[in-house]
């Protein structure tokens, strides 16, 4: 039986990651820092995989872990993934985002020397990229990141090319945002949907929000961890840009939010918040993933508009019952 080790298995993407291993039959390992009786109650999935407690940035008991579980698959995806937040605890991302990764990769490639063909899968960023300059980033795109997180990210991805060019099986998935009624409320998407909600059951009279001219390319986060399992698959590991190609800017994800539930003039429902406005926010960040699609047969089939109406109507059941299903 294959064995997966899934760091921050209690993230959004942790939990859909885990949950589509176990469906394929797959014995799944999760690294988790906080008590699981803490966790269990709003992310049920962590009772049919083993936690193991500790933090990445721990990195010789990470290390100690691999060693011991000696994991078939590896896939990184702890991190605090807040760029906002990054801003404030720019030292704390650097650990966690970059500095913990190649202690995994170095022990991943212990493995790998006694014969073990483990295969590691990080979980990249956009924001690697900055503000770039070309419309749609590919693999190829210049790294230049303009904030801690994106720096921190940078580092762990140079890091698996290097661990990658030295024969380790390392594939870097290079993620735009992406939602889902699990994401946590630190994100726009959900700070969105939720406000919607609120004001339509007229707990509050308006949304605050930061930098509303800022274009993503959001896409669904079940069908994002696919493609990491895809990857961990292939014959050899490889950078993937894992988007869907269309961005829009957070004020029409706001205009097609409160379309939803009915309100058009949503205009003076949203106020500026500048406690919310970042030091530094790319303007545009769009990606082209015709390399997975070729590679991976990975292509995105939730849309803006039905992302939207997903996230809206998850938000509308969350108000009416116990919100068990999102992460806090
Ligand atoms: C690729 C990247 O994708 C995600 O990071 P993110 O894009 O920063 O996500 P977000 O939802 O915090 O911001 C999206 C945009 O929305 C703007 N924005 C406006 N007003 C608010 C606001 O009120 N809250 C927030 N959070 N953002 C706001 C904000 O300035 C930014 O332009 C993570 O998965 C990350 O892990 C990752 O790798």
């Amino acid at each position: 039986m294959t064995v997966a080790l899934v760091t921050g298995v209690a993230g959004q993407d942790g939990g859909y990651l885990a949950q589509q291993l176990l469906a394929a039959g797959t014995e799944v390992h999760g690294l988790v820092h906080r008590p699981l009786e803490a966790l269990l109650p709003t992310r049920p999935w962590l009772a049919e995989i083993t936690c193991h407690r500790g933090d990445v940035t721990d990195t010789e008991g990470t290390a100690a872990l691999i060693r011991e579980l000696r994991p078939d698959r590896i896939f990184n995806l702890a991190g605090d993934s807040s760029v906002g937040r990054s801003w404030r605890t720019p030292e704390r991302t650097g650990a966690v985002c970059g500095v913990a990764v190649p202690a995994m990769l170095a022990a991943a490639g212990e493995l790998a020397d006694r014969g073990r063909d483990v295969r590691f899968v990080q979980a990249s960023s956009a924001e690697i990229f900055g503000n770039p300059a070309q419309p749609r980033q590919d693999e190829r795109t210049p790294i230049q990141p303009i904030n801690p997180y994106g720096a921190a990210k940078a580092y762990a991805h140079v890091m698996c090319r290097i661990y990658r060019d030295r024969g380790l099986h390392v594939s870097s998935m290079v993620l735009y945002p992406h939602e889902s009624p699990r994401r946590s409320p630190a994100f726009v998407s959900r700070t969105i949907t939720a406000g919607v909600v609120d004001i339509v059951r007229g707990r509050r009279d308006h949304l605050e929000l930061g930098n509303v001219s800022a274009r993503r390319d959001w896409g669904w986060a079940p069908e994002v961890v696919q493609a990491m399992i895809r990857a961990a698959e292939q014959p050899v590991g490889d950078d993937y840009v894992i988007a869907t190609g269309v961005a829009h800017s957070v004020e029409e994800f706001v205009a097609r939010a409160f379309a939803e539930v009915g309100i058009a003039d949503w205009r003076p429902l949203v106020r500026t918040d500048p406690a919310r406005l970042r030091p530094r926010d790319a303007a545009e960040l769009c990606g082209d993933a015709g390399r997975a699609r070729l590679l991976l047969a990975w292509h995105p089939t939730v849309g803006f508009d039905e992302l939207v109406r997903r996230l809206v109507d998850a938000a509308l059941h969350a108000s009416t019952q116990a919100p068990l299903a999102v992460l806090t």
